[in-house]
């Protein structure tokens, strides 16, 4: 791989966006690249929960001006800009949690990667804006609609229609992010220690609650099928070995912890 640095400890897979000289922007290439590991991690049970960082610079700069300016007509454009989109779609729909870990500045596309996925860590010193409105653009990759979703529709609109740059204690304020750490070393200690809380759960009860929250985020259900949808979930589980050890373990202990009348 040549724009993303990839690595694999205790059950998470970590995608770095690699290409400082840009910091970090998307290019073709690394759509390529993004592709293939996440079609290659989705089918793979030894990966239990996705991290995506940067550097302590940038987290992404959003799309490279310079390769996406060469494309100057809307018929050009599209298709990379609806590329981008699937490919922020196959990440939301992994089927395992993914966790955004922003060290430095997220802008523009950089935003809208960060918002396709389930968690967001910032580091103290990380920035996010949505900056497209500066550049005469909307957001192009699905992050908007995310965003809409995600805050208040005000703070969404403001931030959108602004492009204004907030610092990671204002994103944590309005529910941009959900943990900000301290910056530096202690920040990647801090976001895999998150990430290794996240993939502790047995992969059969990430997979069910990841589809529940995919199934409700689309919306449209009914409180039975909600209802049906969950007990469908944990009713498949409850053969599974982790289950019965789990519950055996507990019936042995309570057994032989009960006093004799
Ligand atoms: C196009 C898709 C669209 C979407 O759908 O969302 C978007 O993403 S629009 C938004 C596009 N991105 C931007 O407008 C951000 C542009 N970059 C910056 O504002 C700043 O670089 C930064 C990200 C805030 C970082 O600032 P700083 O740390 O001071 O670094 P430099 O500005 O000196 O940048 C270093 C180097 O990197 C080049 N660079 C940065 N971002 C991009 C980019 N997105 N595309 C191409 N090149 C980029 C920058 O030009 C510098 O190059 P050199 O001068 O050659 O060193």
């Amino acid at each position: 791989m040549e724009t993303i640095q990839l690595d694999r400890h205790r059950g998470i897979g970590h995608i770095r966006f690699h290409r400082p000289e840009v910091r970090n922007a998307v290019n073709l290439r690394m759509m390529d690249e993004l592709e293939e590991v996440l079609r290659e991690w989705r089918e793979d049970d030894a990966i239990k929960a996705v991290m995506l960082t940067g550097d302590r610079h940038a987290f992404v700069s959003g799309g490279d001006l310079s390769e996406f300016h060469r494309l100057t007509r809307e018929e050009e454009i599209y298709p990379v800009m609806a590329r981008m989109g699937r490919l922020l779609l196959e990440l939301q729909d992994l089927g395992k949690p993914t966790i955004a870990a922003v060290e430095g500045t997220a802008v523009g596309g950089g935003c809208e990667i960060a918002v396709s996925c389930d968690f967001r860590l910032a580091s103290d010193r990380a920035r996010f804006g949505f900056i497209q409105v500066r550049l005469g653009i909307t957001s192009g990759w699905g992050g908007g609609t995310r965003l809409l979703s995600l805050l208040k529709r005000s703070d969404a609109l403001y931030l959108l229609l602004t492009g204004e740059v907030i610092d990671s204690e204002t994103a944590l304020r309005i529910g941009l992010v959900d943990r900000v750490f301290p910056n530096g070393e202690e920040f990647a200690g801090a976001a895999w220690d998150f990430a290794e809380r996240v993939a502790s759960a047995p992969l059969g009860v990430i997979r069910e609650y990841l589809a529940i929250a995919n199934r409700v985020r689309r919306g449209g259900m009914s409180r039975h099928e909600m209802a049906e949808l969950e007990s469908r979930s944990c009713a498949r589980l409850w053969e599974t070995p982790e289950h019965r050890t789990a519950v055996e373990a507990f019936l042995k202990k309570s057994t032989g912890t009960k006093k004799s009348p």
